[in-house]
């Protein structure tokens, strides 16, 4: 029987996470890899226009700025908006890895609540890898890169190939991705090689 673990430490055999030579550099700004992902695309007027860059080895850095639209409690962000925060930010590493990867499971601890207008400060790095699955942790701290911490999570991802997202996506919206005149943002969502 295939008993599945829900530990998120990873386990004996895991290795560290190789940078892809191809990676972008630390600093560079990593844009959506596509434009209607609620996480990070532009051209989602309900996202959270999450702003990612590279960081060293294999971690990013992002940002987001809580609006009006993410409240849970009257004036604070909602729990769930925040994880999808923690989540987006945790998927841009597979960027670094140059591998498509989706989320396995997720475990958030809520430190102290986020009121509208924060700017929160999120970092991400991979812990480690173990064949498909990808190890990752984050925070997300209040107003600056050394701000309190108001949220952390850790997760597990999980390689893809592209084939999931035809096999389970909409033809309308995978085939309107495939045509975005970015070729670089179409090379995140479908031609990253393992
Ligand atoms: C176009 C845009 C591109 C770019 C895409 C970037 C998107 C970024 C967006 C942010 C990220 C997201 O929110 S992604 C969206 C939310 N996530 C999803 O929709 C995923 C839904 N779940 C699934 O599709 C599936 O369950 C998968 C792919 C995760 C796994 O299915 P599978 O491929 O058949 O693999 P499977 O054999 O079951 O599992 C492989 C190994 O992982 C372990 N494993 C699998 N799931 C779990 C789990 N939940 N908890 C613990 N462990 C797990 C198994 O025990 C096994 O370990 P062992 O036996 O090998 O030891």
């Amino acid at each position: 029987m295939n008993v599945r673990t829900t530990s998120l430490t990873p386990p004996a055999g895991a290795i560290a996470p190789v940078r892809h030579p191809d990676a972008p550099a630390p600093g560079e700004l990593l844009g959506a890899h596509y434009d209607q992902c609620f996480g990070c695309g532009e051209a989602q007027p309900h996202g959270l226009h999450l702003a990612t860059r590279a960081g060293e080895g294999v971690s990013v850095t992002a940002r987001f700025t809580v609006k009006a639209a993410h409240q849970g409690a009257p004036g604070l962000a909602h729990g769930g908006v925040l994880a999808a925060a923690l989540d987006e930010t945790m998927g841009a590493l597979g960027w670094l890895l140059r591998v498509i990867a989706v989320t396995g499971r997720l475990e958030t601890d809520f430190v102290r609540p986020v009121p509208v207008d924060t700017d929160l400060y999120l970092d991400a790095h991979v812990v480690a890898v173990r064949g498909r699955k990808i190890y990752s942790t984050a925070t997300g701290r209040i107003g600056g890169p050394d701000g309190p911490v108001a949220v952390r999570a850790d997760a597990l991802f999980i390689e893809v190939k592209v084939d999931h997202f035809i096999a389970n996506g909409r033809p309308e919206e995978i085939n309107a991705a495939l045509s975005d005149p970015d070729q670089v943002k179409v090379a995140r969502a479908f031609e990253v090689n393992p």
